[in-house]
């Protein structure tokens, strides 16, 4: 028997606000895995986009451009970094701006054909194997993932999360903009919000994160000791 521990690949799926974030850092952190954050990359492009005056709801003028931003992601779970043309993102990607514009430009084929094959090379970059959360990871981006999981959460629930992170937000219109972004992400054409066949489903509305996190190590340790199906 051999000492080494084999790659695995874990994509991470489901609406806004369901955990997905910190359920990948801290899964990734628990097993020595790398992590990529998705989500950010769309941001970041989102940035870009705002940034050089570019109309985010004229999908031809945003598919003429979306090779052009250079964006780069750290993997290290602990210190998420992201880049855009050498400029550091990670504080302009999370404005409201960007996050009332991001669906529009996320549903670009042509800047999902530039996204993807990005996560695809640092997916298979990634040694000793990797946990990569989004929106289309076990449908689209990564459909031979070792183990693929749906994060689930009442609308009530996401949104009490997310209004707990600002002081005196209005959970109300919190729930209603996780709606809207959810709806645009579902129903886009290319490569939609959609959970994979083979994904695990969890509905993490009743569940702490630490017990979402321990349920996901769980499953990600018998992924690893359960013999390999080989293809006939
Ligand atoms: N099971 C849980 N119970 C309570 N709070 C949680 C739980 N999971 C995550 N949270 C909190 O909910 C908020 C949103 O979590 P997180 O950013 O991980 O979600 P997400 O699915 O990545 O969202 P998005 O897709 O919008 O980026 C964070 O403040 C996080 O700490
Ligand atoms: N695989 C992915 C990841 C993200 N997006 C788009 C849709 C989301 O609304 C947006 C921001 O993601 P978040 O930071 O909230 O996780 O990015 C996508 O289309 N595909």
């Amino acid at each position: 028997m051999s000492d080494t521990v084999e790659s695995v690949i874990v994509a991470i799926d489901g609406p806004s606000g369901t955990g997905k974030s910190s359920t990948s850092k801290a899964v990734a952190s628990a097993l020595g895995l790398s992590y990529l954050d998705t989500g950010a990359q769309y941001r970041a492009i989102t940035w870009w986009m705002i940034s050089n005056g570019i109309d985010v709801s004229d999908a031809a003028a945003v598919a003429a451009v979306a090779g052009k931003p250079v964006i780069e992601s750290g993997t290290d779970p602990a210190a998420p970094a992201i880049t855009v043309d050498g400029l550091d993102a990670s504080g302009p990607i999370r404005t409201q701006e960007v996050t009332s514009k991001v669906s529009a430009v996320s549903a670009v084929p042509e800047v999902r054909t530039v996204i993807t094959d990005l996560q695809r090379s640092i997916a298979s970059a990634a040694g000793k194997g990797i946990v990569v959360e989004g929106r289309d990871i076990g449908t689209t981006v990564l459909p031979d993932a070792d183990l693929k999981i749906f994060l689930t959460a009442s609308p009530e629930a996401r949104a009490a999360r997310r209004s707990g992170e600002i002081k005196g937000s209005d959970v109300a219109a919190t729930r209603e903009a996780l709606i809207r972004r959810d709806t645009a992400d579902s129903s886009r054409k290319t490569s939609p919000l959609a959970k994979a066949d083979d994904a695990v489903e969890v509905d993490t509305t009743e569940l702490t994160l630490q017990q979402v996190i321990e349920c996901v190590v769980t499953l990600v340790e018998e992924r690893r000791s359960a013999p390999k199906q080989v293809a006939r």
